[in-house]
């Protein structure tokens, strides 16, 4: 992870380096503890400081020079302290820090969590958990939370020896609130492991129970601690205007702990950091140009590999697409200037004065099946896509000539093309004319889905012969479970997805694709290997990102000679509701079933399953949303107004069990 470019990437992107961690200076006089009795008592007499402190120096050259082996310098030695007496002075003051052991934490250590705590006290009277996408809610409420989930990714850093990401983002919810998450080294998800222990952190009531908290959990993790390792996390956040202060908090979260440092990554799709992440753990470049780079290059290889005949007309060449008012709109705008081959109309960029989310964005569309502000009846016909406000989903739509209606193409519709594409491809390479070929590889394919999936796309997917799983909501479930395959493909039908390709398929596909280079050039095989290998570049392995699922949607399409209107005439989805009901305590449903059964409260199962046996089709379940405050009804029925009405009877049934009415 801190590969020999830490400091080199630092200036070649330009970054911002936000903060580096100021340990105390060891001082004669104070221990700096005013903020509460140490338990340990006063660490030290002033004799034994200074006697400690030569001893220290004298250590901490030993110790330095024993990390310098396996690592280059912090970038702290870098960066911050230029002049050689700078990084001398520099490298007594961390000296103490990094004497102390594994899983402990000293007296200066200590101080510093508790000074820098005293100034994020929580929200009162609020419970936080990090649900499916971290912490959300109203941003007001949410800087403690942020510094504590800064003072997490530090840990993780030096509990991983890997750099960390934190994502200051509340993706499609309103422009009011926000939210913070972390990101893994692999650039996924924070391990569910560690779900816990963020949400004790980001409830502590007060600083000395957070440092108590912290504590055991340097010891039961075994954390090296204090200094003996470096920890470096980089920040991001999407454009809400609370995200400038909240990213103060995180740095200051960071900080806290000694050795770690924070890089400030500017305003950024929550996929970039993520990509940024896993970039920066496997040594590769990771600025956004080399982001852009790393989608547009097989971008370009997949167009170049397009079957001759497979054009288009004219009007299927616009792409019109809107940007939720947030990041993907300017980030895309950046992007389409590296090729021409595509005409992309970015509205929504968040420049024409629009609120974030408001009226726009994947989530509106897709749950309200309405067009969004900025898109009328001169777009009939034409190929439409939204992002969400941090563009992590993807959504295609066709305008209808009515009531500003639309045919929604679902994170479901874009599941399918890619699953086709990539079992059309997978045939061809493994295939010689007529004949199986000898070096023959069963690459296991995959798709997951969720409970929203429409039940049209999961019947259309197993007719293809393909195996279809199922997960929880939130993409670190079904993440976890596409990962189980040599290529696993998964969506949300809301449209966050990716495709992800195993390490030992790659491998194959190299050499295979080496192979072919030397025996059978420009043959069909030789082009179904290079453009899986684009694909596995193209598609971010990190996490579901709109920016990439885009191109490769628009490289399919053209590679299948596919309109839009031929891709949604794939299968015709079922209709759906979506609804949500307010209640007392959400927490009060759990489900089991990749959550299409509820198990509490008792009774609720039963009256749902008798509502389900009055419609033809039906299906319908319910669960408390990770991200709000609320219970989700989903119900599926063979016409509109019979999921509708199965919807609001569900609904009805909720608040029966649970909502205000219930509990007075
Ligand atoms: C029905 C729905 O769309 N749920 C979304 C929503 O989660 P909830 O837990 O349902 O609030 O936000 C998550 C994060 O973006 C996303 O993973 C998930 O699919
Ligand atoms: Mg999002």
């Amino acid at each position: 992870m801190f590969n020999k470019d830490s400091g080199h990437i630092v200036e070649e992107c330009k970054l911002k380096v936000v903060y580096i961690s100021h340990p105390q200076p060891p001082s004669p006089v104070s221990d700096g503890s005013e903020e509460g009795p140490s338990p340990k008592g006063p660490s030290t007499d002033n004799g034994n400081r200074h006697a400690n402190g030569l001893k220290g120096k004298i250590m901490f050259y030993v110790v330095r020079s024993l990390l310098m082996v396996r690592r280059p310098p912090l970038p702290l030695w870098k960066i911050e302290h230029k002049s050689p007496l700078e990084r001398l002075l520099a490298a007594i003051s961390l000296a103490p820090f990094c004497l102390s052991g594994v899983g402990t934490m000293n007296e200066e250590q200590r101080s510093l969590l508790l000074k820098s705590s005293s100034r994020f006290p929580p929200p009162q009277g609020v419970k936080l958990s990090y649900g499916t996408a971290g912490f959300r809610a109203d941003a007001s409420i949410l800087e403690s939370t942020v510094y504590r989930v800064g003072i997490l990714a530090a840990l993780r850093s030096l509990k991983t020896k890997s750099v960390i990401g934190l994502m200051i983002t509340a993706s499609h919810n309103k422009v009011s609130d926000n939210g913070v998450k972390i990101a893994d080294p692999s650039g996924g998800m924070l391990t569910q492991n560690w779900e816990p222990f963020a949400d004790a952190l980001a409830n502590a009531s007060d600083p000395g129970d957070l440092v108590r908290l912290i504590i055991e959990f340097v010891k039961k993790e075994n954390i090296p601690f204090e200094g003996v390792c470096p920890a470096e996390v980089l920040l991001g956040r999407d454009t809400r205007s609370s995200g400038r202060s909240l990213l103060e908090a995180a740095k200051q979260g960071v900080s806290s702990i000694v050795g770690a440092i924070a890089l400030d990554m500017g305003v950024l799709t929550t996929p970039q950091l993520h990509w940024m992440v896993r970039a920066r753990n496997k040594s590769m470049k990771a600025s956004e140009v080399d982001y852009f780079e790393q989608l547009s290059s097989p971008f370009r290889c997949l167009m170049d590999l397009i079957p001759e005949g497979s054009k288009i007309n004219e009007m299927d060449d616009k792409l019109i697409v809107d940007g939720a008012n947030g990041v993907g709109g300017e980030k895309l705008a950046g992007l389409k200037k590296m090729f021409n081959s595509l005409v992309i109309d970015v509205r929504n960029s968040g420049k024409e004065g629009g609120v974030l989310n408001e009226g726009v964005g994947a989530d509106y569309v897709q749950k309200e099946k309405v067009v969004p502000c900025g898109f009328g009846p001169s777009d009939v016909g034409l190929r439409c896509a939204s992002l969400d406000g941090d563009a992590d989903r993807l959504v295609y739509f066709l305008v209808l000539p009515k009531d500003n209606n639309i045919d929604l193409i679902d994170g479901d519709k874009i599941l399918s093309l890619f699953a086709l594409f990539v079992k059309e491809q997978l045939a061809i390479l493994n295939t010689n004319g007529n004949e199986k070929i000898n070096n023959y590889y069963h690459a296991r394919l995959g798709v997951v889905q969720t409970a929203y999936a429409n039940g049209a796309s999961t019947d259309y997917l197993k007719k293809q012969g393909l195996e279809v799983l199922f997960t929880p909501t939130g993409v670190k479930y079904l993440h976890e479970k596409a990962a189980e395959f040599d290529i696993g493909i998964y969506f949300e039908a809301n449209g966050h997805g990716t495709i992800l390709f195993s390490e030992e398929f790659l491998c194959w596909l190299e050499a295979r694709d080496n192979e072919l280079s030397s025996m059978s050039k420009g043959s069909e095989q030789k082009k179904a290997a290079l453009r899986l290998l684009a694909v596995s570049k193209l598609i971010n392995q990190a996490v579901g990102d709109a920016l990439s699922g885009l191109l490769l949607v628009e490289a399919i399409l053209r590679h299948m000679g596919w309109s839009i209107h031929i891709w949604n005439a794939l299968y015709q989805d079922l209709p759906s509701r979506q609804l949500k009901v307010k209640v007392v305590d959400r927490t009060a449903v759990v489900t089991e079933n990749a959550e299409t059964v509820v198990v509490k409260p008792p009774g609720l199962r039963e009256a749902i399953n008798a509502e389900i046996a009055k419609y033809p089709q039906g299906r319908s379940f319910v669960r408390p949303s990770g991200t709000e405050d609320i219970i989700r009804v989903y119900a599926e029925a063979s016409t509109q107004d019979a999921a509708d009405s199965l919807g609001n009877s569900v609904a009805r049934l909720v608040d029966k069990f649970l909502g205000f009415s219930s509990s007075s």
